[in-house]
């Protein structure tokens, strides 16, 4: 079975920042990704400049771009609110724009933004909407190699979540990470087996594995606290939770999807 890499190296600094990288270990992981960042309608997380900076394409999925708007000179309290929110400028916004305020949809609207209204569509959430966009922007060869960043995706309305996480089943041969600033989650295709490398600086080490489509038979691990071996888990029997990662190489395969789940440092305070 194929081999999957996983890395948050995103919430690092970007790699020209750092000194010169080591030649490559054998099992590295392969070259880098393409990122794309879509921004919803819930309190910016506080590493969004970095996510921002690392990602080629940017979309506001509707309410996106108030908390866009608001959000980024709250960011940066020193520097004036017009000129972080011009450097801070998304290249789409789409949804069925109930949400978006005149203001900033007249903002946006100046700045040349495309702005794409879908207010017909009332069977898909916005964030549906725009991973569809961004998936369709992507050349086809290149989409093992896009990873959509999500932000404001978890810890807020219960369906809203819900619903994020089905995007994720929903557009299973697509990367995608969903974040708050408590943690991530992503999809582990039962098609491939899995190697998660821990950015331990600023990930862990509470993580989980959780089979939300469909019952597992046998999944196994290695690096965490409490490792499954052919074990069986299903919603009503066992799911892996409060689980803690021991090593910074978690490995994984299952005979079904599994969502992982891994907690982000807070910052230490000064
Ligand atoms: N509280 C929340 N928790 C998690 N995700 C959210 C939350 N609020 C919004 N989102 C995400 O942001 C996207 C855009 O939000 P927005 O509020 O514009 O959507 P909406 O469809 O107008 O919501 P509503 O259900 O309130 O009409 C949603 O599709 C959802 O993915
Ligand atoms: C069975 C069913 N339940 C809820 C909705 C409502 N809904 C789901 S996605 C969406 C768009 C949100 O921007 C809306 C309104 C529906 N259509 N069908």
């Amino acid at each position: 079975m194929e081999v999957m890499w996983h890395a948050s190296s995103f919430l690092l600094p970007q790699p020209q920042e750092l000194l010169p990288l080591p030649l490559p270990l054998p099992d590295a992981p392969p070259p880098a990704l393409t990122y794309a960042l879509i921004v919803l309608n819930q309190r910016l997380p506080r590493f969004a400049p970095l996510l921002w900076n690392r990602a080629q394409l940017r979309v506001c999925a509707d309410g996106g771009a108030n908390r866009l708007y608001d959000g980024m000179p709250e960011l940066f309290p020193d520097q004036d609110p017009e000129q972080v929110r011009l450097r801070y400028t998304p290249h789409v916004i789409k949804g069925d724009l109930d949400s978006i305020r005149d203001d900033v949809k007249d903002f946006y609207l100046n700045l040349g933004v495309r702005i794409l209204d879908e207010s017909h569509d009332q069977d898909t959430t916005d964030l549906h909407k725009c991973v569809a966009y961004v998936s369709d922007s992507a050349p086809i060869e290149d989409k093992s190699k896009l990873c959509i960043l999500v932000v404001g995706a978890l810890g807020g309305r219960f369906d809203h979540e819900i619903g994020n996480i089905n995007v994720l089943h929903r557009f299973s041969n697509l990367r995608i990470v969903l974040l708050s600033d408590d943690c991530l989650i992503h999809l582990l295709p039962k098609t491939h087996s899995h190697v998660i490398h821990i950015q331990l600086p600023v990930e862990g080490p509470h993580c989980g594995l959780i089979p939300i489509g469909a019952p597992s038979t046998r999944t196994s691990t290695t690096g965490l606290q409490w490792n499954l071996s052919d074990t069986a888990m299903s919603f009503g029997g066992l799911i892996s939770t409060s689980n803690v990662v021991k090593e910074d190489k978690v490995t994984v395969s299952s005979d079904a999807d599994l969502i992982w789940t891994i907690s982000i440092k807070k910052p230490i305070k000064e």
